[in-house]
């Protein structure tokens, strides 16, 4: 299980959870990826943790004021980067244009989904992993595992009927080890969670009981 922390623009240190996600990550063998703000992409990276990217745009070098350069996320450490994350919505072109912007640079895609439907969709555009978060859940206190299994189920069957080489993740509330258990349970290849680990008092703690479930 693969275990992707965003950052979001939650008011966390950065570093601090980077470096609790690099001891983790080396302690238990476990992968773990924390996904910062474009502008701390390197400093993240820096401290020898798995760092992604929260968005890219579509476009390529050239007039695209305020942008994030798939290129420019690769050059600052990033290794991957989420799409259309369900705070950063694109148009279907541009999921497409992201995915491909972001092969450019050699960057791991996760196209990010709201429902199964959208997984199908997503799945199509050859991304490496799809994620269905679904948007009432994202930053509640219930892991989407316990509180709505079917929508992963769903998901890994969606995906599975459209590229079965698309892996499938899941969020949404995620926060404990029996959480991230629960999504393996149902298919999911890994998880995506923010507050559980960017609100926290001891982000360190908890990813080791995030690792416990693996
Ligand atoms: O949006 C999410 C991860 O990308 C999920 O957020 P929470 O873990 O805060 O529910």
């Amino acid at each position: 299980m693969f275990i992707l922390v965003n950052l979001k623009a939650y008011p966390c240190d950065p570093i601090e959870v980077a470096t609790a996600a690099r001891d983790v990550a080396e302690a238990s063998g476990a992968r773990i990826a924390v996904s910062p703000q474009a502008a701390d992409l390197a400093r993240v990276a820096d401290t020898g943790v798995e760092t992604w990217a929260q968005h890219v745009s579509p476009n390529a070098h050239g007039s695209h004021t305020g942008s994030t350069l798939a290129e420019a996320a690769a050059e600052n450490g990033a290794e991957g980067t989420l799409i259309n994350h369900s705070e950063k919505r694109l148009k279907l072109a541009d999921i497409d244009g992201s995915v491909a912007a972001a092969e450019r640079a050699d960057l791991e895609t996760v196209v990010c989904a709201n429902n199964p439907a959208q997984i199908g969709a997503a799945a199509a555009l050859g991304p490496d992993a799809v994620a269905v978060e679904p948007p009432e859940l994202i930053g509640g206190d219930v892991s989407v595992s316990t509180a709505d299994p079917g929508i992963v189920e769903d998901a890994v069957a969606a995906a599975e009927a459209v590229d079965s080489g698309v892996d499938v993740f899941c969020g949404a509330g995620v926060s404990t080890g029996e959480d991230v258990a629960a999504a393996g349970d149902l298919g999911a290849a890994g998880v995506l969670l923010a507050s559980g680990v960017a609100k926290a008092d001891d982000p360190e703690a908890v990813l080791e009981d995030l690792v416990s479930g693996i």
